[in-house]
């Protein structure tokens, strides 16, 4: 009952989303029309889904609601947006803040691990309406059975909202290499915790077909907006992430064991080592992946924490 209810609220959003689409195809081409039809593409007046296409073609990224200038196009294009994945408790929080202190050119996008704690909804019990908040990351541990497919819809709605989030201006502006960092993405949240569920039996087959089905549908549509250039992986074994983890104390990890973390690392494995997840998309098959290894403590040691650094901007810049 519930996954049908999200799954609706979903498509919702995706039929919504096609109309907004629509629209702003209209307004591009009234602007066009409006400005006398020209926009420098060689010699010749290109009609605006035309130059979208060659754009796209060179990788330049579209405004997704409002319409931006070629030069603010242009800026927005030239960010770079990467991925860091890895183990829970790897250590992928301490090392985003590493990477923020280390560069101004570069942001970095939390995971949003407390909304995911703190679901607020509205209960209107007698006259006065009431708010209520739940724990869902919680309620996932404590029964996957019944909460990991709720878990998944709403994990994979927040990353792809923190994806879809503008660069900042100070990126706009930036004369380097302006890079957009996403602790784990849209991917992950499929090609590892989803995928992971279903091979663990927490999510069932119709869930599975049902996740699978949205989540390739919002892809698609959101196109190269959610599109990542490269992808950072903190490699450790699950071993080193189960200390780690039992040294942070999240009180809803309590019960986690080093099975999950295995199984969690394996996946991690196959997509980005081994390579053998199958992918069902063509630019994530291909995409670039830095690989650190993740069980050395760079906390307390510069000269780690600088060889990861030049690492780190290295890959950007090939990027
Ligand atoms: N290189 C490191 N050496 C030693 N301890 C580390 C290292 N990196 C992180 N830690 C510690 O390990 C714990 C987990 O780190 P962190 O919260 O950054 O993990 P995470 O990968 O972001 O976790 P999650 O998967 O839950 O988002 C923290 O207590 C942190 O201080
Ligand atoms: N089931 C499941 N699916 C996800 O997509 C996912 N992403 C993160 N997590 C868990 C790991 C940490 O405990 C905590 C913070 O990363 O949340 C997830 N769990």
């Amino acid at each position: 009952m519930m996954s049908a209810l999200y799954g609706c609220v979903l498509f919702n959003c995706v039929s919504k989303l096609r109309k907004q689409t629509a629209l702003t195809q209209v307004r591009r081409f009234v602007q066009w029309k409006m400005s006398g039809g020209l926009i420098r593409a060689g010699n010749t007046a290109t009609p605006p889904t035309i130059v979208a296409m060659a754009n796209r073609k060179r990788n330049l990224s579209f405004p997704s609601s409002r319409c931006l200038s070629k030069s603010a196009e242009e800026a927005k294009a030239r960010v770079k947006r990467v991925s860091i994945e890895g183990n829970i408790a790897v250590g992928k929080s301490t090392f985003a803040k590493l990477l923020q202190s280390a560069c101004s050119d570069w942001e970095v996008m939390a995971e949003p691990v407390s909304k995911w704690q703190n679901i607020r909804s509205e209960t209107s019990k007698g006259t006065e309406p009431q708010s209520t908040v739940s724990n869902l990351l919680q309620m996932m541990y404590q029964d996957p059975q019944r909460w990991s497919y709720t878990f998944q819809t709403y994990s994979c709605m927040s990353r792809l909202r923190t994806q879809l989030q503008p660069p900042p201006a100070c990126l706009l502006n930036s004369e380097g290499t302006p890079v957009q960092v996403y602790e784990r993405s849209v991917y992950s949240d499929r090609y590892i915790f989803a995928l992971n569920m279903f091979e663990l039996g927490c999510i069932n087959t119709t869930e599975w077909a049902v996740y699978q089905d949205w989540h390739s549908l919002l892809v698609e549509q959101f196109g190269h907006q959610v599109e990542l250039e490269g992808i950072i992986y903190l490699r450790a074994p699950a071993k080193k992430c189960m200390e780690r983890l039992k040294k942070r104390g999240r009180a809803e990890e309590k019960g986690v064991k080093l099975d999950y973390l295995d199984k969690l690392h394996v996946q991690h494995e196959r997509w980005l080592v081994e390579k053998s997840t199958e992918i069902h998309f063509e630019k994530l098959k291909q995409i670039p992946v830095l690989e650190l290894d993740a069980s050395v403590e760079f906390k307390s040691d510069p000269v780690v924490r600088e060889q990861f650094i030049t690492k780190v901007k290295n890959f950007f810049n090939a990027l």
